[in-house]
């Protein structure tokens, strides 16, 4: 059967600011307290979702959730009316207030992992939300996750939501970030699962910074996408490159279809991991960057890997990278000539979106990709699917709701709470997801 891949790319929420709450992430702390413009982290995105839109790629939107959370807030002990909550946070605790308002459910590679119906024994799409364990700020996501991923993926004929997976480290699971799939879309495909530590074997782990993804998470996740193990691989991440700031493995690789596109420091175990998946995969073509071209630390600051590579109609592929990617004239002469090489990337296009880079999320964080086929495609809730409309709507929605300043000090404003739920319940309504935040049940 034929497929086609979807990217949902998510919109990023009114709270967008810049806290240092995500140890290992370096441009996270860099940038900590850096004031941040919501407004334009929100219009960034949406351009380069049109961009691909009008390019006849099929993109569609996951909306923001719920910040700040007020029930994180009251569960942590503050207590009082909304208002009362906020300022006592803000007085006594503002690094809880800031994790209890970030906007970090932008970056949907980690809402979920995702399987297309032709590698599920049942025939259906399945998703695992992520729970996303290792950072406070992240773990809150999950449960609004679930409930938007059922408002889009609403049929259960064709989609599977799980929820997320036990909240503990030992099943500690950042979604498809670390995750790859090899071969078309619509038939039987391979899959890795990327992990940074084993919690039950030891091992060697990172010594600077946290690994985020447990063996144990995605292995659960394989059991529940019911896929064959004969063709589902599980490979451990360098921790080497942890420690240098590749928190996810989408800092460091991209795939589609029969290519993988990594750094020569990615994995663990490089040489028998290619030569595993050049034996599974038809057509596997591995380009691997050697650390002599581009280094571990250039590829963190640049993003060069957290790319998206995506197919055309003629079959080569597209490299989608970020502003920082052509900043940097060693990356981007490797990547003027990567592109000359007539190997399968054919062509380079460069989006600027520095707010969202600024936190560390890049092309590929800000994208979950979904294989589809077409039955399944018209499944999907059709007000999600981006267009010249709803990328009017979705700007003309910006405008009126979001600032274009925000620092750690506004979190504690009662206006801003107010302003996200107009904000989101006019959004629910522009596309039509039902009563999907906590406020509206
Ligand atoms: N895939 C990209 C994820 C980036 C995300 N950054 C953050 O949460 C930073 C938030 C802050 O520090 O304000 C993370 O590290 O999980």
């Amino acid at each position: 059967m034929s497929g086609r891949e979807v990217n949902f790319d998510g919109l990023v929420g009114l709270t967008h600011h810049y806290a240092g709450l995500s140890f290992g992430n370096e441009a996270s702390t860099r940038n900590q307290l850096q004031p941040a413009n919501p407004r334009l982290a929100a219009k960034q995105g949406l351009i380069k979702m049109k961009a691909l839109a009008d390019m006849g790629f099929i993109q569609a939107v996951i909306p923001p959730h719920e910040r700040p959370n007020l029930a994180a807030l009251r569960q942590l002990g503050f207590c009082g009316s909304d208002e009362q909550v906020l300022a006592k946070a803000a007085k006594t605790a503002p690094q809880l207030l800031s994790a209890c308002s970030s906007a970090s459910a932008m970056w949907v590679a980690n809402a979920a992992t995702v399987s297309p119906s032709a590698d599920s024994a049942d025939g259906r799409v399945h998703l695992t939300v992520a729970n996303l364990n290792n950072k406070f700020h992240r773990a809150m996501e999950a449960p609004t996750t679930t409930a938007l991923l059922r408002a889009i993926f609403c049929d259960s004929a064709h989609f599977s939501v799980h929820d997320a997976l036990p909240q503990i480290a030992m099943f500690g699971d950042e979604g498809a970030a670390n995750h790859n799939r090899f071969g078309g879309y619509g038939e039987p495909g391979v899959q890795l699962f990327i992990y940074g530590r084993e919690e039950n074997q030891g091992g060697v782990v990172p010594g600077r910074y946290p690994a985020r993804q447990t063996r144990e998470a995605s292995e659960a996740v394989a059991r529940l996408h019911q896929l064959d193990p004969a063709r589902t691989l599980f490979a451990q991440q360098n921790p080497a490159v942890i420690d240098q700031g590749v928190f996810h493995n989408d800092v460091i690789a991209v795939s589609n279809q029969q290519v993988l596109f990594c750094h020569q420091q990615a994995f663990l175990h490089q040489a028998a991991l290619l030569a595993d998946l050049a034996e599974r995969v038809p057509g596997f073509t591995a380009i691997v960057v050697p650390e002599a071209q581009v280094s571990v630390s250039d590829a963190v600051n640049t993003y060069l890997f957290n790319s998206q590579l995506l197919s055309q109609p003629d079959g080569s592929m597209l490299l989608v990278v970020p502003e920082e990617s052509r900043q940097h004239a060693g990356v981007w002469r490797y990547l003027c000539e990567l592109v000359e090489s007539g190997g399968p990337i054919r062509e380079l296009k460069v989006f600027d979106l520095r707010e969202s880079m600024c936190n560390g999320g890049g092309p590929a964080c800000l994208r979950l990709r979904v294989a589809l086929t077409a039955a399944e495609q018209a499944a999907v809730n059709p007000q999600v699917i981006m267009n010249d409309g709803l990328f009017t709507r979705l700007n003309a929605w910006v405008d009126r709701y979001y600032r274009d300043r925000l620092t750690q000090q506004d979190l504690a404003d009662p206006l801003l709470l107010r302003e996200g739920r107009e904000a989101l319940e006019a959004l629910t309504r522009m596309l039509d997801l039902g009563n999907v935040y906590p406020f509206q049940r």
